[in-house]
């Protein structure tokens, strides 16, 4: 595997070695290695079924992975007791593919949920608090006494991802947040996730399939192919590696369009 890493001293803050992930004789994933560094937003791509989702699923804590190492701030979390992968896991925040919120509730009750559950705090604090993620996440005040199915596509993922930030993450888990979303939307999201995580100093495990995210909010880019990370880097030298998913995936005429619009931009 290619893997360019940032070098600015520091381990990173996510390290995976050779993990394998199977589901009976499926085998998903096997020898993948892969690195988050802090402050970097790390673009996840591959083709359908590559083992995108499965990948965040073994980090995060959701999935057991048949062998490998994942050390997650210096830890190896299958070394860790219960408790202690549970710390470790309250550092994350996660917005799953489809957002996953409670239709029954606000979205202020939403947010306020993981506030009370692993917070521990009152409610009424914990929903002042969510006020605070909801507009952190660029929603208007009233979106707090809103039900999900009353609002856009685009402000349901902004409300998601006023949950994963809930107990102040220093990792965000994302699976495909712009999907469904208009192209303005979109951009609008990779602006707020830039923002985000130049504010609050956070490191980024974002999958997409959206080129133009991958062009404009991503540091560094990894290709999931033939069940491990192809490869590794900046997009420059992703783009430029020699492997027909990748050829045709950044030099498509979709491709070319980002590209085009990131230069443009
Ligand atoms: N719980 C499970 N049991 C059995 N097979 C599974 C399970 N979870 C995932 N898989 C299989 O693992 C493979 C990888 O799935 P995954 O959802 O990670 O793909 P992906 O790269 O995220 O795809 P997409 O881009 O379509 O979301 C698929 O073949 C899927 O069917």
């Amino acid at each position: 595997m290619v893997n360019e890493q940032v070098d600015d001293g520091f381990r990173p803050l996510i390290r995976v070695r050779d993990l394998e992930n199977r589901f009976g004789s499926h085998v998903v994933h096997q020898e993948l290695d892969l690195d988050l560094e802090r402050g970097e937003i790390l673009g996840v791509v591959g083709g359908s079924g590559s083992g995108k989702s499965v990948l965040l699923r073994s980090i995060v804590g959701l999935l057991r992975p048949s062998a490998g190492r994942i050390e997650v701030f210096g830890e190896d979390l299958q070394q860790l007791s219960a408790s202690a992968r549970s710390r470790v896991e309250r550092r994350f925040g996660v917005l799953f593919q489809r957002g996953a919120l409670f239709t029954s509730l606000t979205l202020a009750e939403n947010v306020a949920l993981p506030l009370i559950e692993h917070a521990g705090l009152p409610r009424s604090e914990a929903e002042a608090l969510a006020r605070l993620k909801l507009a952190l996440a660029g929603l208007p005040g009233k979106a707090a006494t809103q039900y999900p199915a009353e609002l856009s596509g685009g402000m349901i993922k902004r409300a998601a991802l006023a949950r994963a930030l809930a107990l102040d993450p220093e990792v965000l888990f994302l699976d495909e947040p712009t999907a469904g979303l208009d192209p303005i939307g979109a951009a609008a999201f990779d602006r707020l996730l830039m923002t985000l995580r130049d504010a609050l100093s956070l490191s980024v495990f974002l999958i997409t399939h959206d080129l133009d995210t991958l062009y404009t909010a991503c540091d560094r880019v990894a290709v999931l192919a033939q069940r491990r990370v192809l490869v590794a880097g900046p997009l420059e030298s992703v783009a430029a590696t020699d492997e027909a998913w990748i050829h045709d995936y950044f030099h498509g005429p979709r491709g070319r369009a980002a590209e085009n619009a990131a230069r443009t931009a």
